[in-house]
């Protein structure tokens, strides 16, 4: 039996540039993966057959399951005969914008590599990921990125400075495509991307969050207000960037002193059942 941790990741920027004729939105945006992560076992099965044990009663046990596409294109590609039992342990909430599922199915990536003997690259890896999701691609390699195209085009930046991410999941779930189909291009500011890189190639902290920026977010915002509430209640409690990451409605705060984790943490629990305190992860620590 083998093991692979799947981080979420958070969008510290997020600019869409255009539509594309394919109807996918050509995106630029730097994510980084964050301490709170589903854990995967994938043990050898005695049929053909891909079985998912999944312990989230809104995660699907079949087909629709990323981690069951990964391990499907796996075995259609390198013509696997053996099965395999992929059980999921959920800790990052479903459909929030934390890319739980493309993370699960970049895992299983990664350890049916291991597991099969394929030895594909980490690149062939992402490659065939973006074949599953947009975000896959960069689940696969992990660490922090500026990723272009439709999200799979992944290119490798700094970690950001060290800090604590609190994350707050307000009760609702979100659409990533009708976030995306709600978009009206021509009104929106843009996230100053360049500036947060630069940020992260000095491990500039205060640059860092005054580059935050992300274009769904006024567009989740109208359809599901309580997401702009809960971020004016994290500003309020001492958060020094607040932002929703990917299409929500998840918001997350960076707090770069340990002190002030505490008050921010129990002032949202108060009206947020889905609060968590977690470390970025931020440097590559996956070798596939
Ligand atoms: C918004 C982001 C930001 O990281 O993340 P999440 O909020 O899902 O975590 C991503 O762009 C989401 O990636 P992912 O969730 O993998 O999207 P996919 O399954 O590939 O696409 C779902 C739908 O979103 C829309 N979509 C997605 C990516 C993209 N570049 N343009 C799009 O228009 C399309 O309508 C597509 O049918
Ligand atoms: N392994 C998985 N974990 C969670 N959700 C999954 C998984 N596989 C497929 N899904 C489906 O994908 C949808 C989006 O899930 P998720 O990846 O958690 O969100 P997001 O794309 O917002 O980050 C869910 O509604 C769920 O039905």
């Amino acid at each position: 039996m083998l093991y692979e941790k799947a981080p979420a990741k958070i969008n510290l920027t997020l600019d869409v540039l255009h539509k594309r004729s394919d109807g996918f939105h050509e995106v630029e945006m730097i994510m980084t993966t964050v301490d709170l992560a589903d854990r995967i076992w994938l043990r050898p099965a005695e049929s053909g057959n891909i079985i998912i044990k999944a312990s989230e009663r809104f995660v699907p046990n079949d087909r629709k399951n990323l981690a069951y596409q990964a391990a499907e294109l796996l075995q259609q590609r390198y013509g696997i005969q053996k099965g395999v039992e992929i059980t999921l342990e959920k800790s990052i909430p479903v459909a929030a914008g934390l890319a739980g599922g493309s993370s699960d199915a970049a895992a299983t990536l990664r350890g049916l590599n291991r597991l099969w003997n394929l030895g594909l690259s980490a690149d062939k890896l992402a490659e065939l990921g973006a074949i599953i999701g947009s975000d896959v691609s960069f689940c696969v390699h992990g660490g922090t990125a500026l990723a272009t195209g439709r999200g799979e085009k992944i290119q490798s930046l700094p970690a950001p400075p060290n800090c604590w991410v609190i994350l707050a999941k307000p009760p609702i779930s979100v659409s990533t495509a009708d976030i995306y189909g709600n978009l009206r291009l021509s009104k929106m500011d843009h996230p100053d991307t360049a500036s947060m890189m630069n940020a992260l190639r000095q491990g500039d902290y205060d640059k860092m969050c005054a580059s935050v920026g992300n274009i769904l977010e006024p567009v989740t915002m109208s359809i599901h207000p309580q997401v702009a509430v809960l971020k004016e209640q994290m500003k309020k409690f001492g958060a020094d960037a607040v932002l929703m990451s990917g299409s929500g409605p998840t918001v997350f705060g960076l707090v770069k002193h340990e002190s002030r984790v505490p008050r921010i943490y129990n002032g949202l629990k108060g009206f947020c059942s889905e609060v968590y305190a977690v470390r970025m992860i931020g440097e590559r620590h996956f070798l596939a």
